[in-house]
């Protein structure tokens, strides 16, 4: 089954988190969060995972540059704790998909249903991501797809071999604890993670920041 080529775009810190341990999240430089907003114009939809839209309440929308279009807007959320006047939710200016579980409260379905919101229900209890990016390009024609984060939806989607590309800004900051880029049960050693080759090396406009950008060649 065909399925969407899958980006990973982030900003993380000197010591791999993209957010702190108190939630702060704002790495990337205006100059970054412009090559964001370039990507999100060149996809045909945007995927987070729920804490990111409970933490940042992101619009995702490419509103710093000229774009024909708004991608899809697709949140995994398997026991639908995102909040109704999230601006996923409310803003119109992007249709959104929310790709839940039967975990999911009924009436908050059908309330999100109401506000114009689609709805998948996929799953008992965890979602299968590969399920949701061929439906994706079956149902709705998604070609690629720009992944937003966080690190736990960072981790399902390259524990599963569904990335391809990692473009991933290094700022000049450090944390000492938080969320890390990848967040999960993580790999023992260098074998059994994912091969990257590496595309590109680039230093930001703002002459602070590094982008570092991975092909995915596989397992
Ligand atoms: N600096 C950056 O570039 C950047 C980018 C995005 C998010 N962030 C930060 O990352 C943090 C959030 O990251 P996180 O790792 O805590 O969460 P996340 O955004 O990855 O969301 C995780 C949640 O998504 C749902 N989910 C993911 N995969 C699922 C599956 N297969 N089945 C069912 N449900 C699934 C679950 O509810 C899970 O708890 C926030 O603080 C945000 O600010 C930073
Ligand atoms: N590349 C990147 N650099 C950052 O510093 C940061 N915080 C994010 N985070 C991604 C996440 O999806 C955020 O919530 C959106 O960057 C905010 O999105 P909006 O502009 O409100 O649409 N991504």
């Amino acid at each position: 089954m065909p399925k969407p080529y899958v980006i990973i775009v982030s900003a993380a810190s000197i010591d791999g988190r993209i957010a702190s341990k108190t939630g702060y999240s704002r790495l990337s430089c205006p100059f970054d969060l412009r090559r964001l907003h370039e990507v999100r114009a060149s996809v045909d939809a945007i995927m987070v995972g729920a804490n990111t839209v409970i933490n940042d309440d992101p619009s995702l929308t490419p509103r710093y540059v000229k774009a024909i279009r708004n991608p899809i807007r697709v949140v995994i959320d398997g026991k639908l704790r995102i909040p109704l006047t999230a601006k996923v939710v409310t803003n119109k200016e992007a249709p959104t998909i929310i790709v839940t579980t039967e975990q999911a409260d009924r009436n908050k379905i059908a309330q999100l249903m109401n506000m114009s919101v689609e709805v998948w229900v996929m799953g008992k209890e965890r979602i299968n991501l590969k399920d949701v990016l061929e439906r994706l390009f079956m149902e709705k024609n998604v070609k690629r797809v720009l992944v937003e984060g966080g690190g736990h939806l960072n981790w399902e989607l390259i524990k599963e071999g569904l990335v391809d590309e990692i473009r991933l800004t290094i700022s000049p900051y450090v944390f000492g604890a938080g969320t890390s880029f990848i967040e999960g049960e993580g790999y023992p050693t260098t074998i059994e993670g994912p091969r990257l080759r590496l595309k590109s090396v680039n230093i930001c406009e703002c002459g602070q920041e590094v982008i570092l950008n991975y092909i995915v060649e596989g397992d």
